[in-house]
């Protein structure tokens, strides 16, 4: 199996983890990285915004944020639990992009690389000018990070937004976090902490379902 030492099964805690201060991992006996990694795609910043404000609320358990970059699933390896953050942008006429998460793939020796992972989503979207494609792209990460044998995390109740349509909406909830700094802003620090809450306890205090 691809992962790292604090791959599948091991502690959660990731204290025992360190880094130096130029990022080479330290040898040291136990596993060399954070728990929790925190990838993004961004236009223009504000995704990226969310994901230094994660990396404050989850201090040392998560690695520094890092931009998804080009189809690199080696990435995710070591990692316990990932947050991944996309915006939305409708380019054509009914295509949504989630910008660099587009091109990622697999491992194409291991389609199923991400059993044992949790997961979660959070998405930027602007839910007035775009009510039928409001952000979309957490849904669409979804499906992909699902389909790669991931422990989907941090759903969030469908309340306190106007919009016709989503495929972030499953089953009637958000299966990632919306934030839209165009129309509310003001709510996206106390959407963004309670999120933060919600995945400490579904990341590191329930047992994994994933796990046999
Ligand atoms: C050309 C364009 C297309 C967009 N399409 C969508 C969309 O389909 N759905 C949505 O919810 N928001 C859409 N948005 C809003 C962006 O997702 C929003 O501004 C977001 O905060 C951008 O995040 P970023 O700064 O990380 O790129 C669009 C914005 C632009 C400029």
């Amino acid at each position: 199996m691809a992962h790292g030492a604090g791959g599948r099964g091991g502690n959660l805690t990731g204290r025992t983890r360190t880094r130096t201060r130029t990022g080479t991992r330290t040898l040291v006996a136990r596993a060399a990285k954070p728990t929790l990694g925190i990838f993004y795609a961004t236009g223009t910043g504000n995704t990226k915004r969310v994901a230094n404000s994660l990396k404050v609320h989850f201090g040392d358990l998560a690695d520094e944020p890092q931009p998804i970059g080009a189809s690199n699933a080696k990435d995710f390896e070591g990692y316990e639990a990932i947050i991944l953050g996309a915006p939305s942008y409708l380019w054509e006429k009914h295509r949504v992009s989630a910008l660099d998460f587009d091109t990622i793939e697999p491992p194409f020796d291991d389609f199923k690389d991400l059993v044992g992972t949790k997961v979660a989503i959070y998405g930027l979207g602007d839910q007035k000018e775009y009510p039928k494609n409001f952000c979309d792209a957490i849904g669409i990460l979804w499906e992909h990070f699902s389909l790669r044998g991931a422990e989907m995390v941090g759903a969030v109740e469908n309340k306190g937004f106007e919009f016709k349509r989503s495929r972030a909406l499953k089953q009637g909830v958000f299966v990632g976090l919306p934030l839209d700094f165009e129309n509310q802003g003001e709510m996206v620090g106390d959407r963004v902490e309670e999120w933060s809450k919600q995945l400490k306890r579904e990341f590191f205090q329930e047992g994994s379902k994933n796990q046999s």
